[in-house]
C-alpha cells in the first residue's frame, strides 16, 4: 500500500464549541507528527475565487517573454514580480528548477513605517498592465488566505497543548507571500532536472493550491517519496522551518519536490504564511522534554528569512 497524506476537515476550527476545535487540533497534531503535510477541506475559500486565481495565473505566464521581463523581480526592491525559468535552485547542487514564478505580497506604500524602515521584502507589488482582473483577484485571494493562515495557526497552537492565542504575536501584521508557479513539462533528455528541487519551506505554514496536473512529492520518514496528488476542494498544508525550530523538530518541516512528468503545463499557487518579521522564534516549552536541549538558537522571522533567500538565490552556476 503506498502511503497517503490525511485530509482534515478544518471547518470546526471556527466553531464556537471548544471541544469541536480541539478535535480538529488532535487531527492536526497527528498529521504534523507523522508527515508535516496534510490536506485541508472545509477551509471556506470560495471555489469561484480559486478558479479565478488559476485563470489569472495562466494568463500571466501566457504573456510574451518581454512583458514578463518588464515585471522582473530584479526591478523590485522587495523581491516582487516575475522570476524567469531556472531562476531558483531549491535543491543545493541540483540543476536550476524548471519553473517560472511570480511573487506577490501585501501592497505597501512608501509611507508605511515598515517600508520606510527598510524591512525585508516590504513594499509595493508589480502588476501586469494588460491583465485588468489580475490585481483585484490576487489581492482578494491574498486577504482570504491570510485569514485562513491565522485560523490554522490557532489550531496549531491547540495541537501543541498551548493556549489558542499563543501565536498571536506572530499572526499580527504577518508577512505573507503569494507565489504563482508554472511548471512546463519535464524534458525527458535532461537527467536530474526537476520542476522544484527537494527543499523544505522557510516560513511558518504553506497553503498550496494546485491545478489538476499533479507532480508534488513529499518525503516520508523512510526516505521514500509519497505522491501528493491534486484533490478538488482542498489545500495541501505543510509546515515550514520555523515550526520545526519552535517544536524542536517534534513537528517536521518536510522535504518535498515537484517533477512534472504529465506532459502538460502545471500551475500551482503556494501561499507562504511567514509571520511578523520581528517575532522571535524559540523552542516552545511544551516541546522540550526533560534532559533535552533546544536544537536551534532563537532567531527572528526576518533573520531566518534573509538567510534562506541568500541560500536559494545565490549566484547562478
Ligand atoms: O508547486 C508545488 O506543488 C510546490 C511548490 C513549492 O514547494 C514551493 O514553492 O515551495
Ligand atoms: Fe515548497
Amino acid at each position: 500500500m503506498p502511503q497517503t497524506l490525511p485530509v482534515i476537515d478544518i471547518a470546526d476550527l471556527s466553531s464556537s464549541d471548544p471541544v469541536a476545535r480541539q478535535q480538529v487540533a488532535e487531527k492536526i497534531r497527528r498529521a504534523c507528527l507523522a508527515h508535516g503535510f496534510f490536506y485541508i477541506s472545509g477551509h471556506g475559500i470560495p471555489q469561484g475565487l480559486i478558479e479565478a486565481v488559476l485563470d489569472e495565473t495562466r494568463a500571466l505566464f501566457d504573456q510574451p517573454e518581454a512583458a514578463k521581463d518588464a515585471l522582473s523581480k530584479a526591478l523590485s526592491p522587495c523581491n516582487r514580480g516575475y522570476e524567469t525559468l531556472g531562476g531558483q535552485t531549491l535543491q543545493p547542487g541540483a540543476l536550476p528548477d524548471r519553473k517560472e514564478g511570480y511573487y506577490i505580497g501585501e501592497e505597501l506604500g512608501p509611507r508605511d513605517p515598515r517600508v520606510a524602515e527598510g524591512w525585508f521584502n516590504h513594499g509595493p507589488n508589480q502588476w501586469p498592465a494588460d491583465l485588468p482582473g489580475f490585481r483585484p483577484v490576487m489581492m482578494a485571494y491574498f486577504a482570504a488566505l491570510q485569514t485562513l493562515g491565522a485560523t490554522l495557526m490557532r489550531g496549531l497552537a491547540l495541537s501543541l497543548d498551548l493556549p489558542e492565542d499563543h501565536f498571536d504575536g506572530f499572526t499580527e501584521q504577518p508577512m505573507c507571500t503569494l507565489r504563482l508557479l508554472h511548471y512546463p513539462p519535464a524534458q525527458p533528455d535532461v537527467e536530474g532536472e526537476m520542476g522544484a528541487g527537494a527543499h523544505t519551506d522557510f516560513g511558518g505554514l504553506t497553503l498550496l493550491l494546485q491545478d489538476s496536473v499533479g507532480g508534488l512529492q513529499v518525503q516520508a520518514g523512510d526516505g521514500s517519496w509519497i505522491e501528493a496528488p491534486p484533490m478538488p476542494g482542498t489545500y495541501v498544508v505543510n509546515l515550514g522551518d520555523m515550526i520545526a525550530r519552535w517544536t524542536n523538530e517534534r513537528y517536521r518541516s518536510t522535504l518535498h519536490r515537484v517533477i512534472n512528468r504529465s506532459g502538460r503545463e502545471r500551475y500551482s499557487v503556494p501561499f507562504f504564511y511567514t509571520g511578523y518579521p520581528r517575532h522571535e522564534v524559540a523552542c516552545l516549552p511544551t516541546c522540550l522534554y526533560a534532559g533535552e536541549s533546544p536544537k536551534y538558537p532563537p532567531i527572528t522571522v526576518e533573520e531566518h528569512l534573509r538567510a534562506m533567500y541568500a541560500r536559494t538565490y545565490q549566484a547562478a552556476r
